[in-house]
């Protein structure tokens, strides 16, 4: 752990889990999933989180995650780990997540029960009290904090970011401008890419990427442009990647996660498409819907390594 206080900056990869036809974890996968990341540049690893299946791992494999992200990381980049849920299941991987060295967590929503802003607030300071370690809080389904739970919690060093996945920007302009720089706020809307354009005045520089996991270097030149205000090149990447893939990704629930899977196995990376429930693996259709759609991309977009469809 770096032990700063710190929210990662930029875009941050969160890495998959790849499963073998066992449906065991296929570590290698993994450890080839988190140095692609880290060889294009990603500015952090989210291990662990919803597209790491969060809410199908045991306790015993998620602990092997996080200690492989760590190990594989190695100190280049921020390793956060995904908690939450059940509050003492969420502080026990808190534990873990310190004790095998990570830098921080991004707290997810506790599981299923809706809470007042009174409860919201006790389960986020029950987790970030639990460790040292950083905390980004995650707004999301039946987490969303407003404006004074938040100032409450912001008073604890712990507290780095908060990732918003819920797309009220009414409620992000009240939070941004009244608590300011005092954390860093990441976009982590679904598909983060397609709302980035309207996150970036209001003060969220980085962003979660899931097509990073495949195409990280498209990615990059998108988010370059926009911060160069190269709207030609926004316009086009848009057109030709973002949101041909965002409208496959909206096919079907689950492809959250299916649908990266897809994509690294259509580039080439050893990874199955095999997924854990409720989640379902992309159909073939839309397998082959994104497959044309990369093709066409990777043509038009080469990453610096070849990369044959
Ligand atoms: O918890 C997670 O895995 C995420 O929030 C990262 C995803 O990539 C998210 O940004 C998305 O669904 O595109």
């Amino acid at each position: 752990m770096s032990n700063q206080r710190q929210a990662p900056s930029g875009i941050l990869g969160f890495p998959i889990v790849p499963f073998n036809e066992n449906g065991n974890i296929e570590e290698k996968g993994l450890i080839r999933n988190i140095e692609f990341l880290l060889d294009n540049g990603l500015e952090a690893i989210f291990i662990a989180c919803g597209s790491g299946e969060f809410h199908a791992l045991s306790r015993k494999e998620y602990e092997r995650l996080v200690e492989l992200a760590v190990s594989v990381t190695d100190g280049r980049v921020p390793v956060y780990t995904g908690v939450g849920g059940n509050v003492s299941e969420a502080i026990e991987k808190a534990q873990i997540s310190e004790k095998h060295g990570a830098d921080g967590y991004l707290i997810l929503p506790p599981y299923l029960i809706e809470g007042e802003q009174e409860g919201l607030y006790e389960y986020y300071k029950a987790i970030i009290q639990s460790t040292e370690l950083n905390a980004i809080l995650y707004q999301r389904a039946n987490a969303v904090l407003q404006l004074d739970a938040l100032q409450k919690l912001v008073e604890f060093p712990q507290v780095v970011a908060v990732k918003d996945g819920v797309g009220n920007n009414d409620l992000n302009i009240e939070l941004t401008q009244t608590i300011g720089n005092r954390i860093a706020w990441l976009n982590g809307m679904p598909m983060a890419e397609v709302t980035m354009p309207v996150y970036i005045p209001l003060g969220f520089n980085s962003y979660s990427s899931a097509i990073s996991n495949y195409i990280p270097h498209i990615s990059r030149q998108f988010y370059e442009a926009l911060l160069k205000g190269d709207k030609q090149s926004v316009n086009n990447i848009y057109e030709d990647v973002i949101l041909p893939i965002n409208r496959i990704r909206k096919k079907r629930k689950g492809y959250a996660v299916s649908l990266i899977k897809a994509g690294m196995e259509i580039v080439g990376l050893p990874v199955s498409r095999a997924v854990r429930p409720p989640i379902v693996e992309v159909e073939h259709e839309h397998y082959n819907e994104l497959k044309a759609i990369l093709k066409k991309a990777l043509e038009k977009y080469p990453p610096n390594k070849k990369v044959s469809l």
